[in-house]
């Protein structure tokens, strides 16, 4: 028997994410960074995700990739697929959620799949199709100015149709209220009227109860983490869960603790103001770094020096939409973006080389880019720092204790997040 679920998130963090509600809800979940050039013992696991950095990454490629991750979850014998992308929708009028969903939609042979971003107890609901980030609508929660894809647009019918040529339609409230039987008539009307995507309404864990309950049967679901933790209890209904896992308690960690911040979102940067309150942080400028190595070594010296005192430390680039359009007007955004990744990615190998065994990662491109800095292949989920965000744990070269690494996604975590995290930590 192969596994239940397998899942293809379009970046690191959301992954990670996804992963965290799987275990929660008690299925046995492995996370694996790109698809495995070499076999995987999967025995006692219930669902593997897949962590891709295909969220800004151009069309084709995002396609290419999310097949191969199909294709592999498939030779697993995965009942679901499931397309993880954030609960802010993050895209832009070229991709990468349309083109991505309509591939998959086509190597699996189904006519109709479900986008379902809501993630409640982090403030993103959808009603009327409208996206909601707290009380804002998602045009004016902050991801309107996202350094790579600003989202201007709440209308998610709207958003989604400019990405693909496939008909999009939406399961409101209303329908969803009836219950899941309604739900699923309603689904099947608007396939027979040809919509092959549908947006859901979701506006508590009630309705992602009701989504998952109506889309079991489905071959692709999509969406946030929300309906990850709502399909579990649906699979096990289905008898596909042998068992109620726990979630794995993760070894004590010691070595140093850093937090490595690329997230320009508005949480992150409420985040790293409370940090440096009361901690030593450094900021990267992406101007500096184009200038030269010599702003890099300031970091590492710096970062060097305080965790040598006891740390915590932080090493941030992230800053307020001015000066990220301005770093940008001179750089250009991708080139800009990229400088930064690939200064925190070198900083997190020097830093972990030298004795850091507990990092906070934030940012999902940012997570990506580190992650792949430190070669890292799988991840083991354990507690729970905040909703969306679990310690994970990450077995290291030689005789050395694994790592504690936490990725942040940018808009997650309470304010206190980067000290929270190192308490919560056995
Ligand atoms: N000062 C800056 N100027 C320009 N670009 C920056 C700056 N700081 C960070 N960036 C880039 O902005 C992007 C932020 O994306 P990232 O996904 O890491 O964070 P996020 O969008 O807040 O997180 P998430 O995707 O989890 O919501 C990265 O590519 C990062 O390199
Ligand atoms: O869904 C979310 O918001 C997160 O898991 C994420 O994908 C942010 O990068």
């Amino acid at each position: 028997m192969g596994i239940v679920l397998g899942a293809i998130a379009d970046d690191f963090t959301g992954a990670t994410d996804l992963a965290n509600n799987l275990v929660r809800s008690g299925m046995r979940c492995v996370q694996v960074i790109g698809v495995p050039d070499s076999p995987l013992a999967l025995e006692n696991v219930d669902a593997v995700v897949v962590a891709l950095k295909s969220r800004s990454c151009p069309v084709s490629q995002a396609v290419s990739e999310s097949l191969a991750a199909l294709e592999w979850l498939q030779e697993q014998g995965a009942r679901q697929c499931f397309f993880k992308y954030c609960s802010t929708f993050d895209s832009t009028d070229e991709g990468n959620i349309g083109p991505v969903s309509d591939a998959l939609l086509d190597r699996l042979g189904a006519a109709q799949t479900v986008m379902v971003p809501a993630f409640p107890i982090n403030g993103r609901t959808v009603y009327q199709g409208h996206l909601f980030v707290g009380d804002r609508l998602l045009n004016d929660s902050g991801m309107q100015h996202h350094p790579l894809n600003p989202m201007r647009d709440a209308d998610l019918v709207r958003v989604l149709s400019r990405q693909t040529p496939l008909t999009v339609g939406l399961a409101a409230r209303g329908v969803l209220a009836e219950g899941a039987e309604t739900t699923r008539r309603h689904l099947d009307a608007l396939r027979a009227q040809k919509v092959s995507h549908v947006i859901c309404d979701t506006i508590d864990e009630r309705d992602l109860e009701v989504i998952a309950q109506a889309v079991v049967d489905l071959p692709l679901v999509t969406g946030g983490s929300g309906l990850g933790q709502a399909l579990p209890e649906q699979y096990r209904r289905r008898g596909w869960l042998s068992e109620v896992a726990e979630a794995g308690r993760l070894a004590p960690s010691g070595g140093q603790a850093l937090v490595l911040s690329g997230s320009c979102s508005r949480a992150t940067l409420g985040q790293v103001d409370r940090f440096l309150a009361h901690h030593p942080g450094y900021a990267l400028d992406p101007l500096s770094l184009a200038e030269g190595s010599s702003h890099l070594q300031q970091a590492l010296d710096f970062a060097r020096e305080r965790l040598a005192g006891g740390g915590p430390v932080l090493i941030y680039a992230s800053a307020d939409p001015e000066r990220v359009k301005a770093a940008q007007a001179a750089l250009g955004t991708e080139h800009a973006g990229r400088l930064v990744e690939k200064a925190l990615g070198h900083l997190a190998t020097r830093l972990v080389d030298e004795g850091v065994g507990r990092l906070v990662v934030a940012g999902g491109e940012t997570s990506g880019a580190v992650v792949s800095a430190l070669g890292i292949r799988t991840l083991r989920i354990g507690e729970q720092i905040d909703p969306g965000v679990p310690w994970t744990q990450v077995p290291l070269e030689g005789d050395r204790p694994p790592l504690s690494l936490a990725l942040k996604s940018g808009n997650f975590g309470g304010p206190e997040f980067f000290t929270r995290a190192f308490e919560v930590l056995p």
